[in-house]
């Protein structure tokens, strides 16, 4: 589902690649963790599945999209099968828990009767269907990222990208949190969460892959956070 084969990206304003001769591939439905310090090329990594960025040498490749070589017209096209989760949420501040989710919809074009069926289905799997009226402001932190999980799932993607989803959650939010994302794996989607969150990658036991000063220096079928720790 995902494979980078020799990915190295240089910034233009930078002299130390950001990721340096990497290659990982991830299998459909697999739920895999990565993981490292802060500039250790989690973001790049990411950033290089979108197409946010291209690659300065190798290739990567999502689903049958050649991402790096591909023709920019068919960009829109890969995001669409790819949904995002961030740190921060980023709802629409201005609309309500049902419409953020439609919106995603929308702005791809779907009919009506879709949306107005699948959004209620959407919020029943992240048990918010209580709450499609509600404004972001009126939800927990944990209860906002429900919304962002639904909004990143409701066009069943085939890949979500989770920048760390739990980095403002308690524990225990983090845990529910965890659990809705394992259901949402079961599913079929392919689930590549980047997380400084120690205890999480403990508990979970799932594929860790650690980058350092951007090479992969450890990937292990179900791993802890800190080797032997
Ligand atoms: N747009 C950019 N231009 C120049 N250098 C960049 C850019 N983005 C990232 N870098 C550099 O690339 C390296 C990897 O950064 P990246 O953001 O991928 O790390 P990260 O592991 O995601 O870090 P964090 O956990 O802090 O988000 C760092 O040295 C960073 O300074």
């Amino acid at each position: 589902m995902i494979r980078l084969e020799h990915v190295s990206k240089v910034y233009k304003t930078s002299t130390r690649p950001a990721l340096d001769d990497v290659s990982v591939e991830v299998g459909k439905g697999e739920f895999v963790f990565l993981i490292g310090p802060s500039g250790s090329g989690k973001s790049t990594f990411l950033r290089l599945l979108l197409r946010e960025e291209v690659p300065s040498k190798g290739r990567v490749y999502v689903s049958n999209f050649d991402v790096a070589r591909m023709a920019r017209r068919r960009i829109p096209r890969l995001r669409q099968s790819i949904g995002c989760v961030f740190q921060d949420f980023r709802l629409l501040v201005n609309k309500t828990v049902a419409e953020n989710v439609a919106f995603a919809l929308e702005v791809i074009g779907k009919p009506r009767h879709t949306i107005r069926k699948v959004v209620p289905e959407v919020l029943q799997l992240v048990g918010l269907e209580s709450k499609a009226d509600r404004m972001p402001h009126e939800l927990s932190g944990g209860e906002q990222q429900r919304v962002a999980i639904a909004r990143a799932f409701v066009n069943r993607p085939l890949v979500l990208l989770a920048d760390e989803p739990t980095g403002n959650l308690d524990p225990d939010t983090s845990q529910d949190i965890m659990l809705l994302l394992e259901r949402i794996s079961r599913t079929g989607t392919t689930i590549l969460m980047a997380t400084h969150d120690h205890s999480i990658v403990d508990s979970m036991r799932r594929r860790v892959v650690e980058l350092s000063m951007g090479r992969v220096i450890r990937d292990d079928a179900r791993g802890v956070y800190g080797v032997g720790r």
